[in-house]
């Protein structure tokens, strides 16, 4: 039992509250959460927070705009109503996808945009630059830079492209229904089969003059702001998409690692089963995630694999067209991918179907995040994949039920054993140890 301490819980995730709760030994606080008829949130806090020590835990999935306007609104009524202190729990930090710089042509997929002005087309927003970015199978691709695929290529010579296919009639998520019933499609966002090569006639002169400056708001450094003008005064969130995202709060960020409870589900459940750590290897699904993946593979003592994935988007609904290529021996072996998200699935289910290519018998994806928004559930369905592993960090009850694939290990221990430490003013370097 911990006292003088007030856990609030947003509207995101409830389940993991009442988890978090459950472990502290501590009911949630009472707060009303609503919306006005004009779709303005409302947040009334139901109890006295005066010289309290606040929690409020709200993930980053689902309606992630919502939940974040939800999470400033409640971190500033605690902090008007003389909370001591207000820390904000995240396992899923929204926006953090979003940290980069301008220019960056990675991160979070985008849907289809809407239609602006007749003469603009469909296809009216792009993170194309002119003149125009090389491409595989391009004529500029020989002399792609010194890290492009171009020069992977020739490096590894014989390892071939891989695209994937989805089936597109299989289970969908409730929200994904809702949105295409709202937007009248059938739940592809954006037309990517069409662009699954890079279109390069697509632009014509009547299309907007576009790349010559890509000013693309940070939105990572605005949502940071954000958070600490509420009143935020500490964050507990996990797997930072970018750690050094801790860097632009001003305030305490205590980022958890998942890659605990991955390394015990390798441990306890795919090692013996698959005959080993010399049957099996640790494989990254593109070189951001080589760090996070080598750590899993050095404390194990396993080999380990990388997948090279090469985002270049044409246009904003051009979500397929990244190209994997394989560094490592993965024939007649499990292969084990980690990755901190997955969020349409494309990385995973693609990295699967090359893995199992190049002799892989069985794959496994073991990721902390698992959005699995748009057709992501189906895409797995559909996918060479034998199993995903994700955490509960964003809700995974409707996965489960579509997703007979599908592996859901609880993180609400960690988060209440942070809360607790931080509480007591005890050191939680403890949580960060992994070896
Ligand atoms: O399920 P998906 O929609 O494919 O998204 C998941 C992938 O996206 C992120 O990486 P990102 O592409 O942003 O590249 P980075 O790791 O180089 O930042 C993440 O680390 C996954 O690899």
């Amino acid at each position: 039992m911990v006292r003088n301490i007030v856990i609030f819980g947003g509207s995101s995730h409830p389940q993991l509250t009442e988890n978090i709760c459950t472990h502290l030994g501590i009911p949630p606080a009472r707060i009303t959460l609503s919306k006005f008829s004009n779709g303005e949130t409302r947040v009334e806090v139901g109890e006295s927070v005066r010289n309290k020590d606040v929690y409020i835990i709200q993930s980053g999935g689902g309606m992630v705009n919502d939940h974040l306007m939800e999470l400033l609104i409640t971190v500033s009524a605690c902090k008007t109503a003389s909370a001591k202190r207000v820390t904000v729990v995240l396992p899923l930090f929204p926006y953090s996808r979003q940290s980069d710089l301008p220019y960056n042509k990675v991160g979070a997929p985008l849907s289809r945009m809407e239609k602006r002005t007749p003469s603009e087309g469909s296809g009216s927003f792009t993170f194309d630059s002119r003149p125009t970015t090389p491409h595989p199978g391009g004529p500029e691709s020989q002399g792609f830079g010194p890290n492009g695929v171009g020069s992977l290529t020739k490096k590894l010579n014989g390892i071939s492209v891989q695209r994937s296919e989805v089936n597109m009639n299989a289970p969908k998520r409730r929200d994904t229904l809702e949105q295409e019933a709202q937007e009248g499609t059938n739940g592809v966002h954006g037309d990517s089969a069409q662009h699954s090569k890079h279109d390069t006639s697509a632009p014509t002169s009547m299309a907007v003059q576009r790349g010559y400056k890509q000013w693309v708001a940070q939105a990572g450094t605005l949502v940071a702001d954000l958070l600490t003008c509420a009143g935020t005064d500490h964050v507990i969130t996990m797997d930072l998409h970018d750690p050094q995202y801790q860097g632009f709060f001003d305030i305490p960020v205590d980022n958890l690692y998942g890659r605990h409870l991955l390394k015990k589900y390798i441990q306890q459940n795919i090692l013996p089963r698959q005959g080993g750590i010399d049957n099996c290897v640790i494989v990254s699904p593109d070189a951001g995630g080589a760090k996070r993946a080598t750590s899993i593979a050095d404390v194990l003592g396993m080999p380990f694999a990388l997948i090279h994935k090469e985002r270049r988007p044409t246009y904003s609904n051009d979500r397929q067209n990244a190209t994997m290529l394989l560094v490592g021996a993965v024939a007649n072996k499990t292969a084990i991918l980690i990755d901190d998200l997955a969020d349409t699935s494309n990385t995973i289910t693609r990295a699967a179907k090359l893995l199992k290519k190049e002799g892989a018998h069985t794959v496994f994806a073991l990721v902390t995040h698992g959005v699995l928004s748009g057709d992501a559930i189906e895409r797995i369905n559909a996918s060479a994949l034998d199993r995903v592993v994700v955490t509960n960090s964003v809700p995974q009850e409707e996965h489960v039920k579509l997703c007979p694939k599908l592996v859901v290990l609880e993180i609400g221990n960690v988060f209440a054993e942070a809360i607790r430490r931080v509480h007591h003013g005890e050191s939680i370097s403890v949580l960060f140890q992994f070896d």
